[in-house]
């Protein structure tokens, strides 16, 4: 499932056409931001807040509405928000934006967009977050994380995703998913790969030992879309967070398959969230394939696999955990 792609919302039902358009790719860099604080901690990870001196994002907007119909139809530009326009108002915006999260930015945004442009019935907000790193400098005890410095990542980052529209005066917010992707975790040993099927296709050897290599999207959605924006930072769910969940449960468990893995993992994050709804994942198996196992003790030597890749699709909620 690719939310940050998505064209067709598939919102309206059966009976509306899909009329929509946007922007996306709009890079947007914030320094001084206001920080992430006061957000509960959890055995997992040692993340508990951020400080925001620079701050990231990739922005997708999207535009509905039925007034857009004639641009379509009958080439009449007369509502049509120019997407470059949508660009300079998502600019702007980031710098009268006042809380700490992407969640917190893109519903600002959206409700900014819906009041100033009462024909635009319901807006879809989504981004993913340009990860930083702050480095570790010389202080006067050990080593500091500098305040100025920061390297551009390409690790894990964060992802939101709104939907707001209009009925009558007001706006609803309904709809949300958060998320952090491509967290690529390898664990060297203690994971096992057995039981599958085995009939006249079958040439992959079982495994009880096998390194593992796996890269994953996790999102999640909250009962109360409110909880998503970071105001009550107490209930909000931190992406730093569930990546610490996502390894720490890889470490500790001994899983025989990527789908028991990522069950385990939902299963954590479920328990230490109950203001969350439901938690998907999409995993890939990288796995590398061992070319040598005759070294002394655990050691091999292991090579990239070949294509074609596996994949695991999956989604789990609150039944999900009471069953356990
Ligand atoms: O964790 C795994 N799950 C699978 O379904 C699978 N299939 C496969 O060939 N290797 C693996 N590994």
């Amino acid at each position: 499932m690719s939310y940050n792609n998505e064209t067709d919302t598939g919102r309206g039902g059966t009976d509306r056409r899909t009329m929509n358009y946007g922007k996306e790719q709009v890079a947007v860099y914030r320094t001084y931001a206001n920080p992430l604080e006061g957000v509960r901690t959890i055995p997992e990870s040692s993340f508990d807040g951020r400080d925001n001196i620079l701050f990231g994002l990739e922005v997708r907007v999207q535009f509905e509405g039925e007034e857009f119909l004639p641009s379509f139809s009958e080439a009449d530009n007369t509502t049509v928000v120019a997407t470059d326009s949508m660009k300079n108002f998502v600019l702007h915006q980031a710098g009268e934006y006042e809380g700490a999260t992407a969640e917190g930015f893109l519903h600002f945004v959206g409700t900014e967009f819906l009041e100033t442009y009462p024909h635009v019935e319901a807006v879809t907000m989504s981004a993913t977050e340009y990860p930083f790193d702050e480095r570790p400098v010389p202080g006067d005890d050990g080593f500091d994380p500098s305040d100025l410095v920061f390297r551009v990542s390409d690790d894990e980052s964060a992802f939101g995703e709104i939907y707001l529209e209009r009925e009558g005066d007001e706006l609803r917010f309904e709809e949300q998913t958060s998320g952090v992707t491509e967290i690529e975790l390898v664990k060297v040993k203690e994971n096992s790969f057995t039981g599958y099927v085995q009939d006249e296709y079958t040439t992959l050897p079982e495994r009880e030992d096998r390194a593992l290599y796996i890269s994953l999207d996790v999102f999640w959605t909250y009962s109360d879309p409110e909880d998503a924006l970071g105001d009550e930072p107490q209930r909000y769910v931190p992406a730093e967070q569930v990546r610490d969940i996502a390894q720490v449960v890889f470490h500790e468990v001994n899983s025989n398959s990527i789908q028991d893995l990522i069950y385990q993992i939902g299963l954590r994050v479920l328990e230490r969230y109950p203001q969350l709804e439901s938690v998907n994942f999409e995993a890939n198996n990288r796995t590398w394939i061992e070319v040598r196992d005759d070294l002394d003790g655990d050691a091999k030597v292991l090579r990239e696999p070949p294509r074609p890749t596996g994949y695991q699709q999956f989604s789990m909620d609150r039944s999900d955990l009471e069953e356990q």
